[in-house]
């Protein structure tokens, strides 16, 4: 029996995004031969490599690397490391970022992978063998013209400068500073970006705010709970707290805590770095049963940790009017079909979660130019390009009851399937 929460197998994914990707499909009326292309991903890779332990021991990890499509541009994607990632998890992560790429009109193709290892289990220095193996494993497999992997759960701006590193030292010398935009996501000393840290939340964020407005509302005094309070979560909710809102509930991997009057969203982040990244024990608010989590009583609710969280086993309980998706495909079918049937706004993942890769496009292309952009200026470009994708899917998604996922990869998929027809399915 699984015992430990991180180590259960996310199950259905794949078959999630296929079904959301065959819906879409379907109401455009995708060409046939078309469909056949995006219904597999192009290469998968899965590499085993072994890796010195601190103790001298040697152990063997697996890493994954799916590429599904690059019709629009290099694959672009996150890596990341948690027990649950095997080849069919990659794969629909990787078929997610096609569409999140294609939806919001950046030069690039979709890809995924990572590491089945439950990083807390490892040193640092343990930590970066392991990814510097990786990287080596990976070798020409990623390339700032070809793959260029990001950060995701359980990897951050440290590890893509371990990954930036070791891909350099495999070029000759006068190659290595025209390649720093293998990765991105990367640390601001190393060629990252101002604004790449905060900006996945940031987006989730402006999401929540475009939809209210659409719907005459304030933000201010709205409540809203968090699954997952890492990159995503955390920035989320800062800045719903600067707009007004109150947090009254946090899950994260070990446990679930609420507080009807309000958890300070940085005072919870303190309180984290002093207590192992946990919100275990956090004293202004109470313990709460994990599978009450998501019936909570709130107004909006935002995944931000792992997929296939929200489902039919608990979507009839969820007293939020609205769910945004930071995470990927936290939502499964059966789960979105009773929050739409129950009139609550989904804004769906490839929208929801965009800012992260958005402002990844920003970095690779200031490390190309020899560019070096201000907080503002990449905080604006965000701003405007959300908003513009924003309204797009928003005015679709009233034309199908609301159904803002659906309008979304119809969008994404005619973008994919006019740039093959105008080249031609096999030039
Ligand atoms: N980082 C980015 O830029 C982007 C991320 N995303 C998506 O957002 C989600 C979160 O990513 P990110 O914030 O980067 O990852 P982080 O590793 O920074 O944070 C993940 C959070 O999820 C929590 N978590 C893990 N497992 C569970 C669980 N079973 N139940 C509840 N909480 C859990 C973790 O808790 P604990 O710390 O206890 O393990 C942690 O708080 C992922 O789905 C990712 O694909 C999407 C777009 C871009
Ligand atoms: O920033 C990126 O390139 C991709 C981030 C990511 O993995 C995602 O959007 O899910």
């Amino acid at each position: 029996m699984i015992t430990n929460v991180k180590e259960r197998p996310i199950h259905g994914m794949l078959e999630n995004v296929m079904r959301q990707f065959n819906h879409a499909a379907d109401i455009i009326n995708l060409n046939s031969n078309i469909r056949k292309i995006l219904s597999i991903t192009n290469n998968e890779l899965i590499i085993h490599f072994p890796v010195k332990m601190d103790n001298g021991e040697i152990e063997v990890f697996t890493g994954y690397r799916v590429q599904h499509n690059n019709a629009l541009g290099p694959y672009k994607g996150g890596l990341r490391y948690h027990p649950t990632v095997d080849i069919e998890t990659a794969k629909a992560l990787a078929m997610w970022m096609t569409w999140k790429t294609a939806l919001v009109g950046l030069p690039y193709g979709g890809a995924k992978g990572g590491l089945k290892i439950d990083p807390s289990k490892y040193s640092t220095s343990e930590l970066e063998r392991i990814t510097r193996r990786f990287t080596y494993a990976l070798g020409d497999n990623i390339g700032p013209e070809h793959d260029i992997p990001a950060p995701d759960v359980n990897t951050n701006a440290q590890t893509m400068a371990w990954i930036l590193d070791t891909y350099m030292t495999t070029k000759p010398p006068t190659e290595r500073a025209k390649n720093r935009h293998v990765v991105t996501g990367k640390p601001l000393g190393s060629g990252g970006s101002e604004g790449r840290d905060r900006a996945t939340g940031y987006g989730v964020f402006l999401n929540i705010k475009f939809w209210a407005e659409r719907k005459s509302m304030i933000l201010k005094d709205k409540r809203f709970i968090v699954q997952g309070f890492g990159n995503v979560g955390y920035w989320a909710a800062h800045f719903l707290e600067n707009e007004g809102a109150k947090l009254v509930g946090v899950q994260d991997a070990y446990g679930s805590i609420a507080n009807d009057n309000g958890i300070d969203v940085e005072k919870l982040f303190n309180y984290m770095q002093q207590n192992k990244n946990s919100i275990l024990n956090y004293p202004d608010a109470a313990a709460l049963d994990k599978d009450l989590f998501f019936e909570l009583d709130c107004d909006i609710c935002i995944p931000a940790a792992l997929g296939n969280q929200i489902t039919a086993a608990n979507a009839g309980k969820i007293k939020a009017f609205l769910i945004a998706e930071g995470a990927n495909g936290p939502t499964d079918v059966e789960g979105e079909e009773i929050l739409l049937n129950r009139g609550i706004g989904v804004i769906p993942d490839i929208l929801c979660n965009s800012g992260g890769v958005m402002a990844s496009y920003y970095e690779w292309l200031q490390n190309r130019n020899g560019e070096y952009w201000q907080l503002d200026e990449v905080m604006a470009k965000l701003d405007k390009k959300m908003k513009e994708v924003f309204d797009k899917v928003y005015d679709m998604g009233q034309e199908r009851e609301g159904d803002m996922r659906t309008a979304a990869f119809m969008i994404a998929i005619e973008r994919i399937e006019r740039a093959y027809l105008q080249r031609g399915i096999f030039p």
